[in-house]
Parts: structure tokens; sequence; C-alpha cells
């Protein structure tokens, strides 16, 4: 149910209680005296009752939209008024103006969201009661009747603005939540050290990347990289300083991709790189230009050359795993061969049917 609607409902229901009230109390509701309060009740019931029966409907015909967003527009103003006017007659016949403050309270409390449209139509109500009284009936200022407006305005605002405090904390506990998921998200996804995706990322990364290889027939190639010799350098320079080339070694490869293209670090001093669309010729020309830039980055002297062996596979229909072992084989055909190169792995040898 819509804010309007909610409304519309607690209306119908206090000014149909007033109605029932009245007759049950044996009072002529068409007498002279009564009739105002009985036209009054009406309004308050039948104007609310167009709403929640009629604006749903009304709305799907376009031609009717600017009324409907009229009546819907002015239906706390029209609410509000009728309160004054209840409060006005009520005090003049010395019956008390309680009654039509705790309503617009309790209105406010439900008509979530309007608030500050709310506070407005209080202080509107009883500044307008405040001036019948004085005016127009001759009420005396600071006679109960201006004290009761005065507090149980007081009363509405306060309960309205305590209800929004309460919807703004609400609100930024729920942004706050939403920004911690969405880092540990991120966390969950990335590699502590290099901040690169990791195992878990990288397998759900290349299994929705073969999905869509296979569904649209686009080529995919990955690449896996091993630095080479890394335990030396780790025992030269320390673990600390390891972690350093590998992070360096990380920003090289990502520097050397495309936006739409997957780095990721399978652990160790092992990485993955996913090429989207990209078949044998392409993958091996960026497999060599990665090797080459990896060879460009600044080690400590008197240490060799850091460089990579590079393991590719191009993706023919099989599983994650057995794409993955081609380029692992791959991979270590390139270091049996003297590491500091890029190998193709084997084509994937189909089963002769019979
Ligand atoms: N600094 C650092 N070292 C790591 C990390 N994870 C694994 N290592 C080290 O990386 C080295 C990996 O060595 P290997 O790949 O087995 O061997 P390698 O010396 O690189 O030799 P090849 O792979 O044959 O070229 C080991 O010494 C590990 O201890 C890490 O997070 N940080």
């Amino acid at each position: 149910m819509r804010c309007v609607e909610r409304f519309a409902l607690l209306a119908c229901i206090v000014f149909g209680l007033h109605l029932l009230h009245h007759a049950r109390l044996g009072v002529d509701v068409l007498s002279a005296q009564m009739m105002p309060y009985t036209l009054l009740y009406t309004f308050g019931i039948g104007y609310p009752a167009v709403i929640l029966l009629t604006l749903r409907y009304v709305k799907q015909y376009p031609a009717m939209g600017p009324l409907a967003v009229f009546v819907e527009q002015a239906f706390p103003v029209f609410m509000a008024l009728i309160a004054v006017a209840l409060s006005v007659l009520s005090a003049g016949n010395q019956q008390g103006v309680t009654t039509y403050p705790v309503m617009m309270m309790l209105i406010s409390v439900l008509l979530q969201g309007q608030y500050l449209l709310v506070v407005g139509l209080v202080l509107f109500s009883w500044g307008a009661l405040a001036v019948a009284l004085v005016l127009l009936l001759g009420v005396p200022w600071l006679s109960p009747e201006i004290a009761i407006s005065f507090t149980a305005a007081l009363a509405c605002i306060m309960v309205a603005n305590m209800t929004e405090c309460s919807r703004i904390t609400q609100f930024e506990l729920q942004q706050k939540l939403h920004s911690e998921n969405r880092q540990l998200q991120r966390l969950s996804n990335q590699d502590h050290l290099t901040g690169l995706l990791n195992r878990r990322a990288l397998d759900r990364t290349l299994e929705q990347e073969i999905a869509r290889s296979e569904r649209f027939g686009h080529a995919l190639s990955i690449l896996m990289l091993d630095v080479d010799n890394f335990k030396h350098i780790n025992d030269s320079l320390g673990h600390v300083q390891g972690d350093e080339v590998l992070k360096s070694i990380a920003h090289c490869l990502q520097q050397h991709v495309r936006d739409v293209d997957f780095v990721g670090r399978l652990g160790g001093d092992e990485f993955i790189v996913i090429l989207i669309e990209t078949d044998k010729r392409h993958a091996l020309q960026v497999a060599e230009r990665m090797r080459q830039q990896v060879s460009k980055i600044p080690m400590v002297a008197g240490l060799p050359t850091l460089t990579v062996s590079v393991g590719h596979a191009q993706f023919e229909g099989e599983s994650l795993i057995a794409l993955i072992e081609r380029a692992d084989k791959a991979l270590y055909q390139a270091k049996q061969k003297g590491k500091d190169r890029v190998q193709m792995a084997r084509a994937v040898v189909s089963s002769v049917r019979t």
C-alpha cells in the first residue's frame, strides 16, 4: 500500500469513528447544530475513499493523469483544512480541541516520507485555529484552548522530527551495510598481496568466459605465467622484498592487457591471464610482450634479470580443468626448454568415433 493510501485509510477510519460516535450518542446528525460536523465528517470519509477506491484505476488513463495527481497532492491540505474547521467548531462549542491535534499527530507518524509537509500542515492548522479562536470567537490569548493547541502542535512536530531522524539513521545504516558488503565481496575476490583476482574469482571468471565462448563462438585464450628462479630472488632479497617483486610483476601484467581481460594470481609466483575473444596468434603476441616487459622490471644490482615462463592454451571446447591443465603443461615445457620463453599448448586430441 502506498503512503497516500495508508494516509487515506487512516482518515477514513478516524472520520468514520467520529460519525459513528455521534450517531451512537443519539445526536440528530442532520440538525442545524450538528450539520457542519456531519458535512465535515462526510467529506473526511469521502475524499480518502475516492483516493482508495478509484485513483489506481483513473491513473491508467493518460488523459486523467493531471487530475489524479492534483487530487492526490491536494489531499493532505484538504485533510488539514477539515481538522482546522473541526477544531474551530468544537472550540466554539466548548467541546475541547484535543481530538484533532491527536489525529494530526497520528497522521504525521504514519505518513512516511512526507514529514516536512506534515509539520507545515500542523503549524498552519494551529496558526489558523489560534487566529480563529482569538479574532472570530473572542477567546483570549493564553486561554486553555490556545495553550492546548500549541502544546499539541509542538508534540506533532517533535514526533514528526523524531520519526524523520530515525528514518535518516536507518537510511545511513543501510548505505553503510551496502558499501561494506560491496567491500567484502571485492576482498573475497582479491589476492591479498597483489590486488589481482584470486583463485576463486579466476575459476568463476573462466567458467563464465568459457560459457560465453561456447555460446557465441568467440575465441578464448589463457596464459599461465611462472616467475623463473623466484626461490633464488626470495633467498637473496628476503621474503618481504620478494613480495615487492611479485607486486611489480602483477602491476606490469595488468598494464599490458586490455580492460576486458583478466589477470589473477594462482598463488606463489604463478599468474594467469584470461584473454577474451583472443585467438592463438594474438595471444602469443600478448604473451611475448608480457615476457619482454617483465624483463624490463628493474632489479637490485647483482641479481639476474627478472624473467617469466609462459604457457598458452586456446579454449577448444574442453572443461575448465582440462584447459588449465593444457596451459600448465605448456608452462612446464617452457621451463624444461630453458625458461624465459612462451610455449604453446598441444591441441586437444579429439576422440575418434567408431
Ligand atoms: N615472497 C614470496 N614468496 C613466495 C610466496 N609464495 C610462494 N613463494 C615462494 O616462491 C618460490 C616459488 O618457487 P618455485 O616456483 O617452486 O621455484 P622457482 O625458484 O621459481 O623455480 P622455477 O619455477 O623452476 O623457475 C618458493 O620459494 C616459495 O617459497 C609469496 O607470497 N611471497
